[in-house]
């Protein structure tokens, strides 16, 4: 079928897509846009901006809770109204996408609502409300798709009204009870959410720690201080089976033990289908679970691959990083930038707040790396004997001996994610270890565990 002409198509205008639309049509080229839900994808309406908005509120909740230790007396009565308003109201206008859509346009950009599929090299079909259109790509098609929320297997499941991300973020109550299937960073900073918003929560955790990507220093920190704070961490199991009757999840683990709660939430990964994508007319393999792609994000003659499904790290920033590479890579831009994944950040927003950055100790040994390891407990620090109440968290760096430059780093504890940033600086430009430690760190900040940490690499 001959399709309408334009220069570039970008199917799924997730953050990434979003902005390699824009910068393309800014730069004169007809771009189409497709989205079969909101421009702006995962992040602003059911990710990063709506989670974070509830766990500013968290940590307020949790700061408050300490006063009566530190500082006399508070009373802290949680309400999570204000909350579920600024998600709607400020956040998401309602989950209403029209501000970026003009946004799109202004730059240039031409948008369609409806789903699109690969159905020829450079060609893309969209079944929109109203029927299909054709468009052929003459400089190639952008794929930036994102991910699903994975739902397991479980006898009964699907059968009932358990809730992913996209329901979590637009509660207007805060639930009694509340299981949370999966331990990694989206069901690590909801339980907490949840939790401090009065819920009785239990994680339920296949893997044998919480936050599995991380080091185990981490996932232990997070335990103890789940522990603490009251929810219940069961990990190494999955559920069996799960049934819902008269406003109640019943759910068998699979070692026998039963868990009642009035609502279940599955984070428990994510998944795509790439079949429904097309991307078998291209001739890449349509079970992947993603599209691999060469440093300019080309996965093919005349297709890129952005975000999530390129398997390089499920963040905003990594859409947005791959977007830019991919934008000056069709433009044809002299000495253009190209992907490189040794300093990847990434930063789970619980209390302790986990950050991380480049190899975990382990990686960079199963890499025949010769490691050295440093490690310091911010309790210990000067900081940390200030800060008192809520001061748990390290700083471990990982070491190649041989260089002498650090290949990752974890930073663990209160604004560990800020902490983390002279870590990323330092894995990313290699600066050598010696360097660093001839650093002057200011006194008594959280950082300055960062010059302990060099002082103890072994
Ligand atoms: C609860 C939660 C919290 C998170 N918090 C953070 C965080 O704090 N920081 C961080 O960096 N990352 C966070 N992430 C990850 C982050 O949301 C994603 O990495 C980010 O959205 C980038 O994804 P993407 O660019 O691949 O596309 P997405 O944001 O997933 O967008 C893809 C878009 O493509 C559209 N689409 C899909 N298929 C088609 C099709 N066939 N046709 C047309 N349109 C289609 C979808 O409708 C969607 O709009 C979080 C994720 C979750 C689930
Ligand atoms: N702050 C951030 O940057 C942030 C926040 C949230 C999510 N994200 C990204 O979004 C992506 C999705 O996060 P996620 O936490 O959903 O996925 P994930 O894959 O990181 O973690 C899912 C966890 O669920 C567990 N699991 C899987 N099946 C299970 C089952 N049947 N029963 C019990 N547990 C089970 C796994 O062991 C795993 O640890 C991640 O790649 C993450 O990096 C980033």
């Amino acid at each position: 079928m001959p399709g309408t002409e334009v220069d570039v198509v970008v199917i799924g205008m997730g953050p990434g897509g979003e902005d390699v639309g824009a910068r393309l049509a800014r730069a004169g080229l007809s771009v189409v846009g497709v989205d079969a839900r909101l421009v702006g994808g995962e992040c602003p309406y059911y990710a990063c901006i709506p989670t974070k908005i509830m766990i500013r509120a968290t940590d307020a909740l949790g700061e408050a809770r300490r006063v009566d230790a530190l500082a006399g007396s508070a009373q802290v009565a949680p309400d999570w109204r204000p909350v579920a308003r600024r998600i709607r109201d400020e956040a998401t206008d309602n989950w209403d996408d029209t501000v970026a859509v003009n946004r799109f346009t202004d730059a240039g950009g031409r948008f369609v609502r409806g789903r699109g599929r690969i159905t020829a090299p450079r060609e893309v079909t969209v079944s929109t409300s109203e029927g299909e259109q054709v468009f052929t790509a003459r400089r190639g098609i952008v794929l930036n798709t994102g991910t699903d929320p994975a739902v397991p297997a479980i006898d009964g499941l699907v059968e009932t009204p358990y809730w992913t991300n996209r329901d979590a973020v637009a509660v207007e109550e805060v639930p009694a009870s509340l299981v949370v299937l999966g331990g990694g960073p989206v069901g690590c900073e909801l339980a907490q959410v949840f939790s401090r918003f009065g819920s009785a929560v239990t994680v339920v955790q296949h893997a044998d720690r919480l936050l599995p990507a991380d080091e185990p220093e981490a996932g232990e920190l997070l335990a103890a201080r789940f522990e603490a704070e009251g929810i219940a961490v069961r990990t190494g199991l999955s559920a069996a089976m799960v049934r819902y009757e008269s406003g109640q999840f019943a759910i068998k683990l699979d070692n026998g033990e039963a868990l009642a709660a009035d609502r279940l939430l599955v984070a428990a990964g994510r998944s795509t289908d790439m079949a429904a994508l097309g991307v078998g007319a291209v001739g890449l393999p349509e079970n992947a679970r993603g599209v691999h792609t060469d440093e300019r994000m080309r996965a093919a003659d005349g297709l890129w691959a952005i975000g999530d499904i390129t398997g390089q790290g499920a963040f905003t920033h990594m859409s947005m990083y791959q977007a830019r590479i991919a934008a000056a890579d069709i433009l044809e831009e002299p000495d253009a930038e190209t992907a490189d994944y040794r300093a990847v950040p990434r930063v789970t927003f619980t209390d302790p707040e986990i950050g991380s950055v480049g190899l975990s100790e382990a990686a960079a040994r199963e890499r025949g790396l010769s490691v050295r390891v440093g490690v310091s407990q911010l309790s210990a620090s000067s900081r940390g004997f200030v800060h008192k109440f809520g001061n748990e968290g390290f700083i471990k760096l990982v070491e190649d001996a041989e260089r002498g430059v650090l290949v990752g780093a974890t930073s663990a504890g209160p604004n560990g994610g800020e902490v983390l940033g002279a870590l990323v600086v330092a894995v990313h430009a290699e600066v050598p270890t010696r360097r660093l430690a001839q650093m002057i760190y200011a006194y008594p900040t959280f950082h300055r565990a960062i010059e302990d940490a060099l002082s103890r690499l072994a």
